[in-house]
């Protein structure tokens, strides 16, 4: 069965999730996974570590005293530096309004990382699983629908009993899901923000093949593909 679990509503979740958000943290997450294989997750916004680079905003504006913003297009126009420094032994912090928090709140056992721009690989690397629950970040306790519509778009993938908020979801996806995020909260704050560019990367289906599952012990989402 693959279920919907709205953390806002705190329904239970399956032991294996995929925790979703679009704009942008798992976007971000998965982006950054593409060329290294490990990601720390915090919520606070301080810079607690020396050798490290922060990454994060709060209601989409970057951090005052971290190196970049939440913004995959951002990071990959700096992908070489920051790969350079991760291979130098610094540490990737990321820490964002809901995607962050909700992952240090969930209590799956498996915590995979799902988007837009993965969703066929995420789907694939949960196939042995008959009950997985995707979970819609949301905007601060707040319906998101990017991230309802990023539920149902991994969910075409996933071959299984899907629960009524998973079916809606997965109907939405036959509209022009496209405009329906364009013109979501989430998006009208960020082209406010500057960052319109972040909007139409994170609708790219499939763009990216790397699926990353959380470590909730080691504060860390790591490459499993
Ligand atoms: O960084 C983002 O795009 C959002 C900001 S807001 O909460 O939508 O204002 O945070 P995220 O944690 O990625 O949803
Ligand atoms: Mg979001």
């Amino acid at each position: 069965m693959i279920t919907l679990c709205n953390k806002f509503a705190d329904h239970k979740c399956y032991d294996i999730a995929i925790v979703v958000d679009v704009l942008r943290a798992s976007t971000t997450i998965v982006t950054l996974l593409s060329f290294i294989d490990e990601v720390y997750i915090t919520t606070s916004t301080q810079r607690e570590e020396e050798n490290a680079i922060y990454i994060g905003e709060r209601k989409g504006r970057k951090i005052e005293n971290f190196d970049f913003g939440n913004s995959p297009t951002e990071i990959l126009a700096n992908k070489d530096i920051i790969k350079e420094r991760y291979e130098n032994g610094e540490k990737i912090i990321l820490s964002t309004t809901n995607g962050t928090r909700v992952l240090k709140n969930l209590n799956s056992k498996y915590i995979f990382i799902g988007a837009i721009v993965n969703a066929k690989y995420v789907a694939e690397a949960v196939k042995d699983f008959e009950n997985v629950s995707l979970v819609p970040c949301h905007r601060e306790n707040n319906f998101s629908i990017d991230d309802f519509i990023g539920c149902g778009i991994i969910a075409k993938y996933l071959n299984r009993e899907y629960d009524d908020f998973i079916k809606a979801a997965v109907e939405l996806t036959k509209y022009d899901w496209m405009s329906l995020i364009l013109e979501s909260s989430s998006a009208k704050n960020l082209k406010n923000l500057g960052y319109e560019k972040d909007i139409t990367f994170a609708m790219l289906e499939n763009s990216i093949d790397a699926v990353g599952i959380y470590k909730k012990e080691e504060n860390k989402v790591v490459r499993v593909k």
